[in-house]
Formats: structure tokens, C-alpha cells, sequence
């Protein structure tokens, strides 16, 4: 049976970020994921997720500076004293929330600059990080995004994410399978999920190509979510998608899961 964590980046936008714990354990989900905790103290976060019986699953490092275009530190040359403080204290994050798996961003490759001098930065700061964090039972995923989120993202395809995975060579490192990214780039997702058996550590979902529920679109999500299960992956799954009117409104398709 899937596991689902919904994302509170993504989903109850419709209240203040931290009214959507609440909103999201009356909805019925017992786990939570979002994009960043470092803009609140780990207590207050820590707070929410006792009152409302949540675990937290993910979240990433520092995106960076949004304005200059930064999608993460951690691939960017120059960056590297930046890049580790921030997976610094992402672990002091996991160890206040209780949170085992962080996403640690790569970054972005502007145009004309050198693919693997990006590549080498991201392999020696992830392997800096799964070394800082296996101690603590600590896990990292590595998600590739499309040009479709984030053109010129370091990896877009799950492929060039695994080749990378394979390299940083660490016991705690995999990759975070975005199904919206992956059947965007690399399609032929139950081949994919085949291939990367054993290699992926989260999963995240929303319908091709608006981003919505995973209940329309070009993709069968029913026929996904039991193949990972017939794969015997027991992981989180991120319901990182845009609700495409109210987040309760549009819950339907869970409610053979919670
Ligand atoms: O954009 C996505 O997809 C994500 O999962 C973000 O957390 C990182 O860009
Ligand atoms: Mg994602």
C-alpha cells in the first residue's frame, strides 16, 4: 500500500504555511514534505508536527538566491564553503524535526559554463554530506528537474541522476523520482521505475502536463502506485502538486489510501 506525504509548499496554499500542518492532518495525511524550514526556527516547525501527529519526510537544502537565479548551492564552483554550511545546518534541521531524508539541491548550469566542472562540485559536496549525515541514519535523494520547472537544472533526466548517484558512491545517497519531471524528460515510466529499482529513495507525483491531482492526465497514476508496489518499494510518496481548485476539493483520488 503507498505511502503519501503531502507537500505543504505545494498543497493548502490556501492557508498560512504553518496553519497547513493542521490542515493537512484533518485531511487525513500522517506525514508532511516542503521545500524549505529555514525561513521558521526548527521548535516552531517541531511544534506543529507534534500537535497534529505528523511526521516530517523531506525537505531540501537552501535554494539559494532566487532573484539571481539560484535553484541550489551545492554543483555551483566558488560556492563550496556556502554550499556546506547550508548542509550544516540542514542536518541541525533534521535533527530537531526528526527527519531522515533531505533532498540536497545541485543547481543551476548557466549557459556557455562547463557541465562537469558543475558535476564534480556537486559529487564532492553530496559525498561531504552523506559522510556528515550517515552517523545520524541520515539518507539524501538527488531529483533531476525539467526545463519545463527549471531550464538548465544540473540534471533533468533520471538516467543522468543515477549515473551521478553511482559516482558519489555513498550507501545513504539515491534518487528522488519525480514522476512529473520523469515522464516529461524520460517517459517510459514503468521501464524507468523497473531499471531504478533499488536506487530511488523518494518518489514525487502530479498529473502531465498541468501539474494538478494525480488523477488526470496522460499518466495512470492507479497503475503506477501498484507497480511500486509490485517493485516492493515501501518509501514516501510527496504529493507535490498544484491543486487545480481547492487542496480538500481535490482529494478524492487519495482516499483509498489514507
Ligand atoms: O521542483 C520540484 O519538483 C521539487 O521537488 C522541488 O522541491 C525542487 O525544485
Ligand atoms: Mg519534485
Amino acid at each position: 500500500m503507498p505511502k503519501f506525504a503531502a507537500n505543504l509548499t505545494t498543497m493548502f496554499t490556501e492557508y498560512p504555511f504553518l496553519e497547513r500542518f493542521k490542515a493537512a492532518a484533518q485531511a487525513g495525511f500522517r506525514a508532511v514534505e516542503f521545500l524549505s524550514p529555514f525561513e521558521y526556527p526548527a521548535s516552531v516547525l517541531k511544534q506543529e508536527l507534534d500537535n497534529h501527529g505528523l511526521q516530517l519526510v523531506l525537505f531540501n537544502t537552501t535554494v539559494g538566491n532566487t532573484a539571481k537565479g539560484e535553484w541550489g548551492l551545492n554543483a555551483l564552483p566558488g560556492r563550496e564553503s556556502d554550499a556546506r554550511a547550508n548542509i550544516d545546518l540542514a542536518l541541525e534541521y533534521a535533527l530537531a524535526l526528526n527527519c531522515q531524508t533531505i533532498h540536497v539541491m545541485a543547481g543551476v548550469v548557466p549557459e556557455g559554463q562547463q557541465q562537469y566542472l558543475y558535476e564534480q562540485v556537486q559529487v564532492d559536496n553530496v559525498r561531504y554530506a552523506a559522510d556528515k549525515y550517515a552517523p545520524h541514519n541520515i539518507s539524501i535523494v538527488l531529483e533531476a528537474l525539467s526545463d519545463v520547472v527549471k531550464p538548465n537544472y544540473l540534471y533533468a533526466s533520471q538516467y543522468h541522476t543515477l549515473k551521478l548517484v553511482k559516482r558519489i558512491n555513498r550507501p545513504n545517497v539515491s534518487v528522488q523520482i519525480d514522476l512529473f519531471h520523469a515522464q516529461i524528460v524520460d517517459g517510459n515510466l514503468t521501464h524507468l521505475l523497473q531499471n531504478l529499482n533499488g536506487h530511488f529513495g523518494h518518489i514525487q507525483v502530479a498529473s502531465v502536463p498541468d501539474r494538478h491531482e494525480p488523477d488526470d492526465g496522460e499518466v495512470n497514476f492507479t497503475y503506477l502506485f501498484n507497480l511500486l508496489d509490485q517493485l516492493g518499494y515501501s518509501g514516501w510518496i510527496g504529493c507535490e502538486y498544484i491543486p487545480k481548485n481547492t487542496t480538500k476539493a481535490g482529494l478524492n483520488w487519495i482516499k483509498p489510501y489514507l
